[in-house]
């Protein structure tokens, strides 16, 4: 098991956690909305350090956006193994050629 489906199997976890016990459960208990906004802040503090450069800042804001992705995903009970389907889906189909086959906007 990689590291990333030990997390998402100890998320999945916390759902049935007491939320005075652990942040993911606090959070989740809090409503998929707040585990959204969560991320988004996140998301923001990552994307600072990218513009920024620090390496080693932005591996850790990259963590906490992984995390809290994972969070905000299990609160909408959507799976790690949904979005891994979804990007083997995609595997081979070049971003340019699935943009240009997209219908024109009307
Ligand atoms: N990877 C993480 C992880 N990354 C970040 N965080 C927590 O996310 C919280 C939010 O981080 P912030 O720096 O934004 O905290 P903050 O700004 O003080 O938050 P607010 O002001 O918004 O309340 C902090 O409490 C971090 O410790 C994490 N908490 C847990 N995990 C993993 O989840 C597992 C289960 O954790 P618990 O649910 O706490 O048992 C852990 O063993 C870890 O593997």
């Amino acid at each position: 098991m990689s590291a990333l489906e030990r997390l998402a199997a100890t998320i999945e976890a916390r759902k049935a956690a007491d939320p005075d016990s652990s942040w993911t459960a606090k959070l989740l208990a809090k409503g998929p909305e707040k585990c959204a906004e969560k991320f988004g802040e996140e998301a923001v503090e990552a994307i600072i350090e990218a513009v920024k450069g620090d390496r080693e800042k932005l591996v850790s804001e990259a963590a906490d956006v992984i995390f809290h992705l994972l969070v905000m995903l299990a609160a909408r009970d959507v799976t790690l193994q949904d979005v891994a389907t979804e990007l083997a889906r995609r595997e081979g189909i070049s971003g340019l050629a699935e943009k240009a086959a997209r219908p024109a906007p009307r």
